[in-house]
């Protein structure tokens, strides 16, 4: 009788797949190879994770999204670029002159009371204080967004990821709502001097201002904010009826939404929204910024979701739309929850499944008490009613009819 089969006795064989990369389910070893321009670029240095770490309000967030990575074998996957050290001039292509002055002047000392009145003329006091080496963390944080974008612009790869990034409050010459720099308007700045059309998906809690306001005389970036809109709620803005001004009328987009919000309610609101953009504006390209701060856990208390809902949400368009896209952090305050999060976002563009253990690592011990990856909603009322959900729908729908595609 012929001797059984051995698999074990073939080398590991590179069958060329055809873009998926298949992970197996231990560490998320790669095991197709997958040609390089439809890879996925991951922006990294340790110095960018310990200037993002010493950030006040995220302290080691950084680091721990990095190292959960590392540990489920997804660096394996990615093509690993370093930031690009940006300049002034790079950073004055939206912020002013004076502003970035400022920050730079403010590098070297900690929040003492000298400057006091220009700090507040530039918006650095409570919410933003002048952290140590503020100027350095601004110009690597941008530096490697602006290096993803440049990726996708060059081709090097489909999608480009800084989870350093995604900073959308920061205006030209403002510090707010703890950004010092809008990395997302640069990003999207050096996207188009290749792509006609981008398209930026706002996911974090809040509304993305700073971003829409850069965007929101002109067609060619339609911005697009889910976040939950409520009295009192920072930083107030990001309506319905806020659909932008002059030509670029209509191509703001605000999905206003209430505390309590689930994954399926939620995932059903944003393929009915994005599905009408994807149709009617035709983009060329795409940036998510995947703030983390709607998880259920979260110290905001607000959204419900869970990292399973976000990447449901990631894949309807990153997967499904294969156009050129640019993935970006933002907030997320219960830190292990927004590791945990990105590491599935991550795998989620890499075509990977991860396995339900936290694997053995540095800050293996902030994933307890269960060190599960995923994290499960809580028992809070949802104030979205259906009735809330399809007038806002109807109202968002409305508008879009009056844009065609670019
Ligand atoms: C200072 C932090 C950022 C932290 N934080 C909470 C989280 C947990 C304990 C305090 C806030 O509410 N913040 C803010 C304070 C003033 C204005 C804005 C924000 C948050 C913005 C944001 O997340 N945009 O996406
Ligand atoms: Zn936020």
């Amino acid at each position: 009788p012929l001797k059984p089969f051995n698999r074990q006795a073939l080398p590991r064989l590179k069958r060329r797949s055809f873009g998926a990369t298949r992970c197996d389910s231990t560490t998320g070893d790669k095991i197709n190879q997958v040609s390089s321009s439809s890879g996925v670029v991951y922006v990294h240095s340790e110095q960018l994770i310990r200037l993002c770490d010493t950030l006040l309000k995220v302290p080691k967030r950084a680091g721990m999204v990095h190292s959960l990575l590392e540990a489920y074998g997804l660096l394996q996957n990615m093509t690993v670029l370093p930031p690009h050290r940006t300049t002034k001039e790079d950073l004055t292509v939206f912020h002013s002159q004076d502003f970035v002055d400022c920050l730079e002047r403010l590098n070297q000392e900690d929040d003492s009371e000298k400057n006091e009145e220009l700090k507040q003329q530039f918006g650095l006091g409570y919410d933003c204080p002048t952290i140590p080496h503020v100027f350095d963390f601004v110009c690597l944080a941008a530096g490697a967004t602006l290096r993803a974008a440049q990726a996708l612009v060059n081709g090097e790869s489909r999608v480009a990821i800084n989870w350093c990034g995604g900073w959308h409050h920061a205006k030209r010459d403002e510090a707010s709502g703890f950004c010092y720099v809008n990395d997302v308007v640069l990003g999207i700045l050096k996207l188009r001097e290749k792509f006609d059309r981008v398209l930026y998906l706002d996911l974090d809690l809040h509304h993305g201002d700073g971003v829409e306001d850069a965007f929101c005389y002109t067609p060619k970036v339609l911005t697009c904010s889910f976040h939950k809109y409520c009295p009192g709620f920072f930083p107030g803005t990001g309506s319905v009826d806020d659909v932008g001004i002059g030509k670029g009328k209509f191509y703001s987009v605000n999905v206003p939404l209430k505390d309590g919000i689930q994954d399926n309610q939620y995932f059903s609101v944003f393929c009915r929204v994005v599905d009408q953009l994807k149709q009617c504006y035709n983009p060329s390209a795409i940036v998510v910024q995947c703030g983390a701060d709607t998880l259920a856990d979260d110290p905001m208390q607000s959204f419900n979701m869970t990292p399973t809902g976000l990447a449901r949400c990631l894949h309807h368009v990153v997967s499904a739309w294969q156009l050129p896209t640019l993935l970006l952090g933002g907030g997320g305050y219960r830190l292990a929850n927004t590791a945990r999060c990105w590491a599935n976002l991550t795998a989620t563009v890499l075509g990977c499944r991860l396995p339900a253990e936290i694997p053995e690592h540095e800050h293996f011990l902030e994933y307890g008490p269960d060190y599960q990856l995923d994290v499960s909603p809580t028992h809070r009322p949802n104030l979205n009613t259906d009735e809330y959900i399809e007038k806002t729908i109807a109202a968002i729908t409305e508008n879009l009819e009056k844009i065609s595609d670019g």
